[in-house]
């Protein structure tokens, strides 16, 4: 019956440096992995902030300057990419150092992919479809050292960048398998300082990640047991980081929460992605945030599909009762961290549900969700959920 077997193809992450001041070592790695001129690619609001500059110390101490590019948007753009290249170039660098949350890890990952690409060659032919990574020039891929200062996108162990079309309104996956950073530094205190709103919604990003890959149908058992353990690690950790900011041992659990679920979404996302992409993607709101405020409805929407297995989860985490106490702990923890209570509140117009619905079902992400996404039943979703 061999045959019956799946074909999958399974990866792993990266290696991981992981523990309290462990930036320090942050020149040492880079230089491990190639790295004699770094561009420190990080956004705005990070390169003004002592953390960024004691890290460019790390590295002017150690021969390897200081440079840095921090023109990015949150949901950065392809025009913050091309600005990104263009400073890559004219520094001569020879590989990139991603300082920050998703936004600047994926942009730092998507300046390593496109520098040194043919000119022809267009960013948004490397979309997550099919095998569309194989148009590029894998050899040209920049080295990466990612380090994340959320926890909440995993973006650090995955071979993926997600990046905003500003023409045409799209957030779009890219993907490369030498994408992967050559290594993660993962130094909780660099997260201590998030503003509250940005741990509540990285935080509810991971689990988002978490509990998309545990419903999804594909089968992927590894995946399957790190996305419980981290949806554990979530329940647990969450709250108390957003009580106490400067716990680092919660802070180090949601650190590694946030790198399980990403390693666990190879397995499959779902709903809540297919419909925060195009809401950040429209209104600019926060990833995780967005994802927070429609996890609720998406539950609701999965259940004939996914009670008995969120009665499972339900048990593991010590949450008696099984799905509709399991849905009343997602609700409890979004009231504890302040998020929107619905779409509406964070700006989305009713009257453009059905351009919203549009783009979810284009979205990837739909292919993994346990029941199958239609026009009727997302739009129904969102309504849900406004
Ligand atoms: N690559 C992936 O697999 C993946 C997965 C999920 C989401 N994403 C993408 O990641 C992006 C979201 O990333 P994010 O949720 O980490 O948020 P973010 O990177 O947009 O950061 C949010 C805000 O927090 C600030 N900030 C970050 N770290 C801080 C710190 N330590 N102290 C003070 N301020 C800090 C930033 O300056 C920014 O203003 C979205 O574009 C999303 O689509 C990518
Ligand atoms: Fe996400």
């Amino acid at each position: 019956m061999s045959h019956d077997v799946p074909k999958r193809n399974w990866s792993y992450p990266t290696a991981i440096k992981f523990g309290a001041g462990r930036i320090a070592e942050l020149a040492d790695h880079a230089r491990a992995a190639g790295l004699g001129r770094p561009l420190l690619v990080t956004d705005r609001a990070l390169a003004a902030l002592p953390i960024t500059a004691a890290a460019l110390d790390v590295l002017e101490r150690a021969g390897l300057g200081r440079a840095v590019f921090s023109d990015v948007d949150p949901n950065p753009t392809e025009a913050n990419m091309q600005a990104g290249i263009a400073a890559y170039r004219a520094g001569g660098h020879d590989g990139v150092i991603c300082f920050g949350g998703g936004s600047a890890l994926d942009l730092g990952k998507m300046i390593a992919l496109m520098a040194g690409q043919r000119a022809e060659l267009s960013v948004w032919d490397l979309e997550d479809v099919d095998d569309w990574f194989t148009r590029a020039d894998a050899d040209a891929i920049a080295p990466v050292v990612a380090v994340p200062t959320t926890a909440g996108t995993g973006s650090e162990v995955g071979r993926a960048g997600v990046l905003t079309n500003a023409a045409t309104h799209r957030k779009k996956i890219i993907f490369h398998p030498r994408l992967m950073p050559a290594v993660a530094i993962c130094d909780p205190e660099l997260t201590v300082g998030m503003p509250p709103f940005v741990t509540a919604g990285t935080g509810m990003d991971a689990l988002a990640h978490c509990l998309e890959a545990y419903c999804s149908p594909h089968y992927h058992p590894m995946s399957q047991g790190i996305a419980l353990e981290g949806m554990r690690l979530v329940f647990d950790n969450l709250p108390v980081v957003y009580r106490e900011p400067g716990n680092l041992m919660a802070r180090a659990h949601m650190m590694s929460a946030a790198m399980m679920g990403a390693v666990a979404f190879q397995k499959g996302l779902g709903a809540i992605h297919s419909l925060s992409h195009p809401v950040g993607a429209i209104y600019g709101t926060h990833h995780g945030t967005t994802n927070a405020v429609v996890m609720p409805a998406v539950l609701d929407f999965n259940r004939p599909a996914i009670e008995e297995r969120i009665a499972a989860a339900a048990a593991y985490l010590g949450i008696p009762g099984g799905f509709d106490r399991f849905r009343a702990r997602v609700v409890a923890l979004c009231e504890e961290l302040g998020i929107p209570k619905g779409l509406a509140a964070m700006g989305v117009e009713a009257d453009r549900l059905d351009e919203l619905t549009a783009m979810a079902l284009e979205d990837p992400s739909c292919g993994g969700n346990p029941l199958p996404m239609t026009a009727q039943n997302t739009r129904a979703l969102f309504e849900a959920a406004l």
